[in-house]
């Protein structure tokens, strides 16, 4: 057939079989024609195309799938655990930049793949999957590792995929690149560590800052955060406040004290009006109750989409600079009042010399006010006497002014104030250097010293002169008796003479008319010996009734004559006091200064020396010491012993010996001595106490020696009681002075009595001279003691021709036969025959006789032949110290 053929439709469709079930169909329907194309008839052919269909779907679905995993950059991968065979897919491999490896791995070589800190985890979920199929999927975000070596990250999730008859059919799993998600992720981290970092580094910035900052949320007003200063200041936390209405927990003032409400605070304004808020000061009353200032600053802090959700506030302590402001100004007032109230003169300067101020003391010493001083150069105000102190001054300014400094020690100057005033000013001038180092002027500083001046030359005079007198005192005097004692020294220079002037009894005055009478009369008296002395000689007071005057250029014999004018006047002086008249004398020392005069204290002592001589001669009178004068050189000694007896007391150096007096017509060895006084010698030994006593005696030393003689005697005895039950008698030695005391009398029976030594044990030896000086006084004495037991010794006796008539009224109970006799009477048979008369008379009269000074067993025997009673001397035993 030849025919012509044309197709009709073509067409893929569902298409129902006879059993009703649906099938996809290709149905080609085709026109047949001859030759002539003439229509013969149809053909209509049909295909099932399901299979091809359904492949079809499956490869696009599959297509699709790829694209989807490829899109979302996964992969999957199968795990046959019957051969522990792994299967990837190329898109896995893709990813691990393996493209085109073999697919197809063993369990171990897939587990290579994976990162090894990831791999245990992915080895565990294995096994699990191994081993029960029934599981949970597994899900893991795992590293696997990339061609390079480099790691990805994945998500996995992976599970047993079953068959239609659910049997298991392989475990497979799909890995999601997730690298890009997990950097990203690790990125987040970063950017939030960083950003937790900030706020940290914030939040320590806000905690150091000294401002308070206090934040609160938007629009509430609720506190959300303050740091350490704003606590400290605010004094409260912040919990309390969740809205702005609870600001009022806060108590704050305005500058004029009234308290603010919590709306109108500075935070809460800021809130309620979004707006920001300058400095605003308040105040606060602290804990302590101290007032405390601040300034509050407050913002709103606005979002992305510029809402409102934070507000700031700025609390700085502004309690310091407002105090301070206070301060400075109550610091400049306190300079002002201090200016006023200084008496020092103080001008102040600008750069150029210009006064700027003046304060009272300075307007005082010009003579001008400070309005007539402002403006003026200084030199027009300041005058100066002495060109030489107004060229210091006004050259210091310049000088301090250049070199900025303070210039102290410039040279007195006199001021001469407008009214033609003159001050004794000191000056002292001072840059004024402002904290920035700005010189801004000078200040001169003046000194008034006009009164010290005066007081200076007040208390030189009063340093050197007798305020009583007016007279020149002891100080100025031996400065002037040293330059005439200089001069003297200088071979031909002229010789001078220095008296020295004891007024006579002149105690008296004072006794009986007061101190102040005595003081009047040694002013009128002092004024009339100057009108004796040359102007030239030196005429000084030098003690209480004491003066003393150096005669210039003149011999003895002129210096006598003027001490004879000095003598008259005094004993024509005559002083009146409550109606009686007083005439006094003077005793009058004179002693020459030449060439041989050592020094002040020399010429000073000997002139004492001599009046002390010319009082003990009857005062009133003249005493000239002169080179080798007796009654000097004993003097001298006696003064000497003095001095060594007053040491000898303070330092402990008197010593008490004794020595023993023997009985000799009596065979009992009773224990009897005699107590002897020594003074410890730093050379030789012990010094016996003839050397010391007739000058104690002169000069009233000896009182004080029987006494202590006396004490320690008694305190030694009384220390030992069995000595004392042994003792016999103790004699002690006693002076006419003490004799003569009254005084001593009582004190010497007080202690008796209150010795603890019985008082027949005590004997006390008095010397003839001493005890006829005053009889009367000496026996009362002798009656005193002896009626307390206490027995006496009449010593020396013998030398003097009135003893033995003395000896009937003195009740003693020995007789102390005289040294020199017993001595002598070995070799003089009148010195044997006076002993023996001694004897005699002493025993008539029922005295028992001592005599001293027995030096061998001659004079012994010759005494107990006579009778004498008892024996002492080196024969019978030499003194030796009483504590040994
Ligand atoms: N009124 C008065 N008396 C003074 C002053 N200074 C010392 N005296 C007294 O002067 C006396 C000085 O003593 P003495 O020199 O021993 O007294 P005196 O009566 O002069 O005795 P003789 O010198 O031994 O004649 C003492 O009584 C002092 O109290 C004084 O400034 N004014």
């Amino acid at each position: 057939m030849h025919g012509r053929q044309g197709r009709l439709l073509q067409r893929g469709d569902l298409a129902q079989r006879k059993d009703g079930s649906l099938f996809w169909a290709h149905i080609a329907l085709t026109a047949l024609h001859n030759e002539a194309g003439a229509l013969l008839g149809f053909s209509k052919i049909t295909l099932d195309l399901t299979r091809h269909r359904q492949l079809e779907e499956c490869k696009k679905e599959k297509e699709e799938i790829d694209f989807i995993l490829s899109a979302a950059e996964s992969g999957t991968w199968k795990c046959h655990f019957e051969n522990d065979q792994v299967e990837v897919s190329h898109h896995l491999l893709a990813l691990l930049g393996q493209k085109g490896r073999d697919p197809n791995f063993t369990l171990d070589g897939w587990q290579a793949l994976v990162h090894e800190d990831d791999r245990g985890a992915v080895r565990q979920r294995l096994e699990q999957a191994r081993s029960r199929t029934d599981g949970a999927p597994f899900e893991l975000e795992l590293r696997l590792l990339g061609a390079n070596g480099a790691s990805r990250w994945f998500f996995m999730r992976a599970n047993w995929h079953f068959d239609a008859d659910d049997k298991p059919l392989v475990f497979m799993g799909v890995c999601v690149d997730i690298d890009s998600v997990k950097q990203a992720e690790a990125e987040q981290q970063r950017l939030f560590r960083k950003l937790e970092q900030e706020r940290l580094r914030f939040a320590n910035i806000l905690e150091q800052m000294p401002s308070g900052i206090v934040l609160a949320e938007a629009p509430s007003g609720k506190l959300t955060y303050q740091n350490r200063a704003a606590e400290a200041m605010l004094g409260r936390g912040i919990g309390a406040v969740k809205s702005y209405h609870d600001y009022g927990l806060y108590q704050l003032y305005d500058v004029h004290g009234v308290r603010i409400k919590a709306e109108d605070l500075p935070l809460a304004r800021t809130l309620i009006t979004q707006e920001r808020s300058n400095d605003q000061e308040l105040s606060y009353k602290r804990r302590d109750g101290s007032e405390a200032h601040i300034a509050v600053t407050t913002a709103p802090i606005d979002d992305d989409d510029g809402v409102v959700r934070v507000a700031v506030a700025a609390v700085h302590d502004v309690s310091s600079l407002k105090n301070g402001g206070l301060s400075a100004a109550s610091e400049r007032e306190r300079a002002e009042v201090t200016l006023a109230a200084v008496t020092d003169g103080v001008l102040a300067t600008d750069r150029h010399g210009k006064v700027t101020s003046v304060n009272p003391a300075a307007q005082r010493l010009l003579g001008l006010s400070e309005a007539e001083a402002l403006g003026r150069p200084l030199g027009e105000v300041v005058h100066y006497a002495e060109s030489v102190g107004a060229a210091s001054v006004f050259g210091a300014i310049g000088l301090c002014l250049e070199q900025r400094r303070t210039i102290t020690n410039l040279p007195h100057a006199t001021l001469v104030g407008r009214d033609e005033q003159r001050y004794s000013v000191e000056n002292a001038v001072a840059p004024v250097v402002l904290a920035d180092g700005e010189l801004i002027g000078t200040v001169l500083v003046l000194h008034d010293v006009t009164e010290s001046k005066r007081l200076l030359r007040r208390l030189g005079f009063e340093a050197s002169h007798d305020a009583l007198t007016g007279l020149i005192n002891r100080r100025e005097f031996e400065i002037r008796l040293l330059r005439t004692i200089e001069r003297a020294r200088h071979a031909g220079s002229a010789d001078a003479a220095l008296l020295y002037l004891d007024l006579d009894q002149f105690k008296i005055v004072n006794d009986t008319c007061g101190h102040a009478a005595g003081d009047d009369l040694l002013k009128q008296l002092a004024q009339s010996y100057v009108e004796h002395v040359r102007e030239r000689d030196t005429l000084a007071r030098i003690g209480g009734d004491e003066f003393a005057l150096i005669v210039e250029h003149c011999t003895l014999d002129e210096a006598l004559a003027v001490a004879d004018q000095i003598l008259d006047a005094t004993r024509g002086f005559r002083y009146n006091c409550k109606g009686r008249v007083f005439q006094i004398g003077v005793s009058i020392g004179l002693t020459p200064i030449d060439l041989a005069t050592a020094s002040v204290e020399d010429s000073l002592r000997r002139a004492d020396h001599a009046c002390c001589i010319a009082k003990e001669r009857g005062r009133n009178q003249v005493y000239v010491h002169h080179q080798g004068d007796p009654d000097f050189a004993q003097r001298r000694s006696d003064m000497h012993w003095v001095t060594r007896l007053s040491h000898a007391f303070q330092h402990d150096r008197l010593l008490l010996y004794c020595q023993p007096i023997m009985a000799l017509c009596d065979a009992s060895s009773a224990l009897h001595y005699e107590i002897l006084l020594r003074l410890k010698d730093g050379r030789g030994g012990p010094i016996a106490p003839g050397t010391f006593l007739p000058a104690a005696e002169r000069y009233d030393v000896i009182h004080k020696i029987d006494l202590w003689v006396l004490t320690k005697t008694l305190e030694w005895l009384a220390g030992q009681p069995e000595h004392l039950k042994e003792l016999e008698m103790c004699s002690i030695n006693l002076s006419r002075r003490s004799l003569a005391d009254p005084g001593f009398h009582k004190v010497a029976a007080g202690m008796v009595d209150g010795s603890g030594v019985p008082a027949d044990k005590l004997c006390f030896e008095i010397t003839e001279n001493g005890a006829i000086a005053d009889m009367k006084k000496t026996i009362a004495f002798i009656d005193t003691l002896t009626a307390r037991g206490c027995r006496f010794s009449l010593d020396d006796f013998g030398t003097g021709m009135t003893s033995f008539s003395y000896l009937q009224q003195l009740p003693v109970d020995f007789i102390k036969i005289d040294g020199s006799l017993i001595q002598m009477m070995s070799s003089s048979a009148v010195d044997y025959e006076m002993v023996r008369f001694a004897n005699d008379i002493s025993d008539m009269m029922g005295r028992k006789t001592i005599a001293e000074y027995v030096t061998d067993p001659a004079i012994s025997a010759s005494l107990t032949e006579i009778g004498v009673d008892f024996a002492q001397g080196y024969w019978v035993g030499k003194p030796r110290p009483l504590h040994a």
